[in-house]
């Protein structure tokens, strides 16, 4: 039986009268591949920034590898890996102070050469972050939030705006770290892509946890009968859909 690695329990929280997250519970077990899909303010950047720890819930229990994010946010930063939406802050950096920089943040960090050759950044060390184009840029924050070898990767639309082959360069890397059994959740707005890689799938609608499965046993949920995840998400995510 696989471990438990984060556990969310009738989890709410609101900005405002905004209810952004309203009485969600999961589970993600060590080594899933955790999708979270929904239309654009469904609540799944503010569900993914509780179980980082940047946002306290208004109601409900979080555990993240039995950390309370909360609570223990600067415990929790050493074991979980975090892909900055923007990587603006290290832009005036060249990619290996980048990753030096953020190796220091942490008590255990990878080896600069490890990290070098799996991400294949051999020959974009000298290179200004800010002169990289979008997929190597999406490349080096990757790397950045995987400097602490952690044991989860939350990952916030890591491939919104990259070209296919950079989109299928980076899923190639993520499959990998899968492979190496980390544990990776993440949003993305790509329903091809979720089908195809995600073990299960949370679909989010105006804060409400509405299904979470596998990508097969949700297409099969479909009553009129679709084949993809696209299919999915119409019936399932749209505001209004049932
Ligand atoms: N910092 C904030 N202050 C106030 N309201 C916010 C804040 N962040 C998000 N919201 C609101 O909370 C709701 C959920 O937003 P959230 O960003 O979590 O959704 P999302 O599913 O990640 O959307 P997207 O796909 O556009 O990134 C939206 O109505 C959004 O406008």
């Amino acid at each position: 039986m696989r471990r438990t690695m984060i556990k969310v329990d009738s989890v709410c929280k609101a900005y405002g009268s905004n209810q952004a997250v309203d009485n969600i519970s999961l589970r993600v077990k060590e080594g899933e591949l955790f999708g979270i899909i929904g239309t654009n303010g469904a609540g799944k950047t503010t569900l993914l920034e509780m179980l980082m720890g940047l946002r306290q819930p208004d109601k409900g229990q979080i555990e993240v590898l039995g950390i309370n994010p909360a609570a223990e946010a600067s415990e929790l930063q050493e074991h979980i890996g975090l892909h900055l939406q923007s990587i603006s802050l290290v832009d005036k950096l060249n990619v290996r102070e980048a990753l030096e920089m953020f190796r220091s943040f942490y008590k255990c960090s990878t080896e600069m050469k490890e990290i070098i050759d799996r991400f294949g950044l051999e020959s974009y060390l000298d290179r200004p972050v800010r002169r990289l184009s979008g997929g190597w840029r999406q490349r080096v924050a990757l790397a950045i939030s995987v400097v602490n070898n952690p044991k989860i990767i939350f990952l916030d639309e890591p491939t919104t705006g990259l070209d296919m082959q950079a989109r299928e360069e980076y899923w190639s890397i993520i499959l990998e770290l899968k492979r190496q059994g980390k544990t990776i959740v993440l949003s993305c707005h790509d329903m091809g892509e979720m089908q195809h890689h995600c073990d299960r799938i949370a679909v989010l609608r105006q804060g409400n946890l509405v299904k979470c499965d596998t990508p097969k046993r949700l297409i099969s949920q479909i009553p009129a009968g679709g084949l993809t995840m696209e299919a999915v998400y119409v019936h399932f995510a749209y505001a209004g859909a049932v």
